[in-house]
């Protein structure tokens, strides 16, 4: 908003939500659909500004997001939303989700909507099943830190929990995977695998579980591009940076074409990785005038 400009205006920051592993489950209603699995909230999110207007805008390009529109239709509102992000678009860093849930949050004080959070994070998590570009990002962002999703769907259904860690995230990317697809295809199989990877993470709740879970989701469920395989063979070349994690190795991000460490180990196995941490406090306005 510029000097002397009166429009009034808010902005939220959502984190971004790299899934580690996921199964998928429909329901009658959209509040009651959605995913259980685990992953991680990052400090590398996305800043979405709303104003009275019209268009969505993502740093600086117009784009069409079907959730953002219908997140703005359920409230009854004409919004203008302006996001920035250095985060890759249909990358596996639930940005569809960010941009829809950090609208919701911004809007609702812009346009006076009255509604509490847990309202907005169930239009949020509606908007994304419905267009089919997210299951469980939204409540995962919602929360921040390391989510375990133990029951699908919105807050008056889903279960949430967390694992208690806080460690130095790498991320590499390698370009898009559709979440549209993947999700509008044949999801027994996946399911299977993330039910199966959701079992061993409650077994040993810890962060090496998490990595190791998910790294056999990513297999087991046949996603694993040529470009994510030869990363995950390069970490595991190097054995870890750190010398006592050698097993935690890197995993897929679900669900993009995306490779994700802790520590530094994709810049010790030579990758120019970009470098963030958990994000600690879940989705936020950060200001509103
Ligand atoms: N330039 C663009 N590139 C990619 N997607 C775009 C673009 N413009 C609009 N879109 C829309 O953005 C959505 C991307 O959703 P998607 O869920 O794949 O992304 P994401 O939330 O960043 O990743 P993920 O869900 O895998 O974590 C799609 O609905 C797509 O139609
Ligand atoms: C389906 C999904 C992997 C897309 O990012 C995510 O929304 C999830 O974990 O439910």
């Amino acid at each position: 908003m510029t000097a002397g400009d009166s429009q009034p205006s808010a902005t939220a920051f959502v984190p971004g939500h790299i899934t580690g592993f996921f199964s998928a489950h429909t329901a009658t209603t959209c509040a009651q659909a959605g995913s259980r699995g685990a992953g991680i909230t990052l400090t590398d999110g996305v800043e979405v500004t709303v104003s009275p207007g019209s268009g969505l805008r993502l740093n600086g390009e117009t784009i069409e997001m079907l959730p953002v529109a219908d997140v703005c239709t359920r409230l009854g509102v004409d919004a203008a939303v302006d996001a920035t992000t250095s985060l890759p678009l249909g990358a596996g860093f639930g940005v569809s989700g960010a941009l829809t849930l950090g609208t919701a949050l911004a809007a609702n004080t812009v346009f006076d909507c009255g509604k509490t959070e847990n309202e907005l994070i169930t239009l949020a998590h509606c908007a994304e099943v419905d267009a089919g570009t997210g299951l469980g990002d939204v409540v995962a962002q919602a929360r921040g830190g390391l989510p375990i999703r133990i029951d699908p769907g919105s807050p008056s259904h889903g279960r949430l929990d967390g694992l208690p860690a806080r460690p130095q995230i790498e991320y590499v990317t390698f370009g898009e995977v559709s979440t549209e697809t993947v999700l509008s295809g044949d999801t027994d199989e996946l399911t299977r695998a993330g039910e199966s990877a959701l079992s061993h993470l409650l077994e040993w709740p810890t962060l090496d579980r998490f990595m190791t879970a998910s790294r056999e989701f990513a297999a087991e469920a046949g996603l694993v591009t040529d470009e994510v395989a030869a990363a995950l063979d390069a970490v595991d070349e190097v054995g870890g940076d750190t010398g006592n994690d050698i097993d935690t190795g890197a995993a897929m991000a679900m669900l993009g074409n995306t490779v994700f460490a802790t520590g530094e180990k994709l810049s010790a196995a030579g990758y120019d990785a970009h470098q963030c941490r958990v994000d600690a406090g879940g989705a936020r306005l950060i200001d509103e005038r």
